[in-house]
């Protein structure tokens, strides 16, 4: 796991670091620079050799050593009125000192500087110049080799739109250097205007954000990664994160409101012992004749990740479409909430998932309902939630801390109008309402586990705790966006719930399974695939 900070955990740290005496501003901001400089060579270590005349890269020559013919690298560094734009400073210093020929614009005034970024625009100014931040950066960054974004970082506050033309020659630059045709975007700690806490971009109100936005091929953070940068357009617009150690040491703040991590691989859940029942029993509820697949593709899931025994349970009109399809999993016919009761009167049934493709109607709020009473560990998601879309308090009443919900972004919306309305509400102030705080605050409100499904799926539960399972960057699976796959994932949660594991221990490591499926699986994954996935994804992992 790898934890994420917001801006404000950022700052505190930062800020104890200088007051306990270990470190000074400067210092740090001198290696951050000297971070950024690292990984744009780690990154591309072509741009360490000098340009032979003609251009293309000499791949024997010492990087300090120009020789007679040869053209220097080329950098074009923006620069912000804070200490992101004091970091640019250094690294366009730092670039220079190797040979580079760089040209600096500065958006903003000069002797509005914080004192140590001010420190480095001085210094740089003893040589060189610096330019206001103007189209010009265009024609300049025409022949460069490298472009360097360093507006805004973690102080963003407000809307970063007035260079509209030069933002989007920026994301332009960084699409076209893929195919080495354009300099490459490095952005300083965030992509300016993308809030680092929300990954969102001040200002845009439902437009592309990128049509204007800074887009980079690779973003260097400092000490910590930002939560920003694996949420929401942050997730895209950063390229690829790098972090760079800083010296900085963490340590616990009163001004910290609990840790966010990133999932990584899970090291435990292991069968390693006992017979199938002391693996759990999970029930999972089929809808309705032609509506029965998204029921079995859960249980499939569920069996597949290690629950001992996995029934559905059907009404009358589907036992037949159930019956054809299912071989190792169960079949019991159950038609209405007292039959559900009657079976729930076996204890070793310790898991129950309702929800995919079980049809809106009274009874589905009465099987909710029914199963919420029971207190077992259970899994709601689809219309098991929508069901609730006029009434969500009655389900917030009834559900407790042995549940989880999954809701995508539309039944997130239906059940927490309000939190959906200050999610989607253009961001126009830093640091904005992000999708952390809002499914936090759903926990909650719902008194359980929220899964809140996405590309940047953000897992909290009532008491704070809180991860986000991101599919960006090196696990980037878009073709897990494909129906059914939701279902599958309730299936992991409730069979891993039905061994024991806790429900956020279960969300987690269902939602991180349920990536590396996809990841295993490749482009062209249908949902029947995902289940199949866990014995190769358990095996890689060592997971018995
Ligand atoms: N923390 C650490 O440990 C380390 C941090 N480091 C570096 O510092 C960066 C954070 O620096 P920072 O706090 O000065 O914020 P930054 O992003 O430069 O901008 C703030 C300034 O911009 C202004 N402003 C905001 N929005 C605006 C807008 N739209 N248009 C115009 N102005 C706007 C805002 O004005 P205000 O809101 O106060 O009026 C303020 O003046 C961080 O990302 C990293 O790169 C490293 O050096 C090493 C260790
Ligand atoms: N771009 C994406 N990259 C990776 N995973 C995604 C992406 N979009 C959606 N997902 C995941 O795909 C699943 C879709 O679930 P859901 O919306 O409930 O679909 P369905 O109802 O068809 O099963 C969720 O687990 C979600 O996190
Ligand atoms: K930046």
């Amino acid at each position: 796991m790898t934890e994420l900070l917001t801006a404000a955990q950022m700052q505190a740290i930062e800020q104890a670091a200088i007051a306990s005496g270990e470190v000074t501003g400067l210092e740090l901001m001198e290696r951050a620079g000297q971070g950024v400089v690292e990984a744009i060579f780690e990154e591309w270590p072509e741009l360490a050799q000098p340009v032979e005349s003609g251009r293309g890269a000499s791949p024997s020559r010492s990087p300090e050593y120009l020789g007679k013919d040869d053209a220097p690298r080329r950098a074009v560094v923006l620069c912000g009125p804070g200490n992101n734009g004091g970091d640019g400073f250094v690294v366009a210093r730092l670039l220079k000192e190797r040979g580079w020929a760089v040209e600096v614009f500065l958006y903003g005034e000069p002797e509005k500087l914080p004192p140590d970024a001010k420190v480095n625009y001085e210094r740089w100014r003893e040589s060189d110049a610096v330019r206001p931040l103007c189209e010009e950066v265009i024609d300049a960054g025409e022949d460069a080799d490298l472009a360097v974004d360093a507006v805004f970082g973690t102080g963003l506050t407000r809307p970063f739109l007035d260079h509209g033309e030069v933002q989007s020659e920026l994301n332009l630059w960084q699409a076209a250097s893929r195919r080495g045709a354009a300099p490459r975007v490095v952005a300083v700690d965030m992509p300016s205007g993308a809030c680092a806490d929300s990954g969102l971009y001040l200002g845009y109100a439902g437009e592309n954000p990128f049509d204007s936005a800074v887009m980079a091929n690779f973003t260097v953070s400092f000490h910590r990664a930002k939560l920003g940068q694996f949420l929401s357009d942050g997730a895209v617009a950063c390229g690829k994160v790098v972090v760079k150690d800083i010296g900085l040491v963490d340590r616990d703040s009163p001004a910290v409101p609990g840790e966010v991590v990133t999932l990584a691989a899970p090291s435990a859940g292991g069968k390693a012992f006992g017979h199938k029942y002391s693996h759990g029993h999970a029930l999972l509820l089929s809808g309705g004749h032609g509506r029965t697949g998204a029921a079995r593709l859960a249980a499939r899931g569920a069996l597949r990740i290690g629950a001992g025994l996995v029934t559905v349970g059907s009404p009358r009109s589907a036992m037949m479409e159930n019956a054809y399809q299912l071989t190792a999993i169960m079949l019991r016919q159950i038609d209405g909430p007292n039959e559900l009761d009657q079976l729930l009167e076996d204890r070793r049934i310790n898991a129950v998932c309702l929800g995919p493709g079980l049809g809106l109607g009274a009874e589905t709020q009465m099987l909710v309902m029914s199963v919420l009473k029971q207190e077992r560990g259970t899994v709601l998601d689809a219309d098991a939630l929508t069901q609730f879309e006029q009434n969500p308090g009655v389900l917030f009443e009834a559900l407790h801390g042995n549940c989880v919900i999954t809701p995508h972004g539309g039944e997130f919306a239906r059940l927490f109008p309000d939190l959906d309305e200050k999610l989607n509400a253009p961001a126009t102030t830093g640091p904005a309402y992000s999708k952390v705080d809002a499914t936090r605050e759903a926990a909650k409100r719902a008194g359980c586990v929220v899964l809140f499904k996405g590309p940047d799926t953000v897992i909290a539960a009532p008491n704070g705790c809180c991860s986000v399972n991101s599919a960006h960057y090196q696990r980037s699976a878009p073709w897990l966006a494909t129906a059914g796959s939701g279902d599958v994932l309730a299936g992991f949660i409730i069979g891993l719930m039905a061994r024991g594991l806790s429900p956020m221990q279960a969300a987690e490591t269902a939602a991180y399974l349920h990536v590396e499926c996809a990841l295993n699986f490749g482009p062209g994954l249908i949902a029947e695939d995902l289940p199949e996935q866990i014995p190769t994804v358990l095996r890689r992992l060592d997971i018995p």
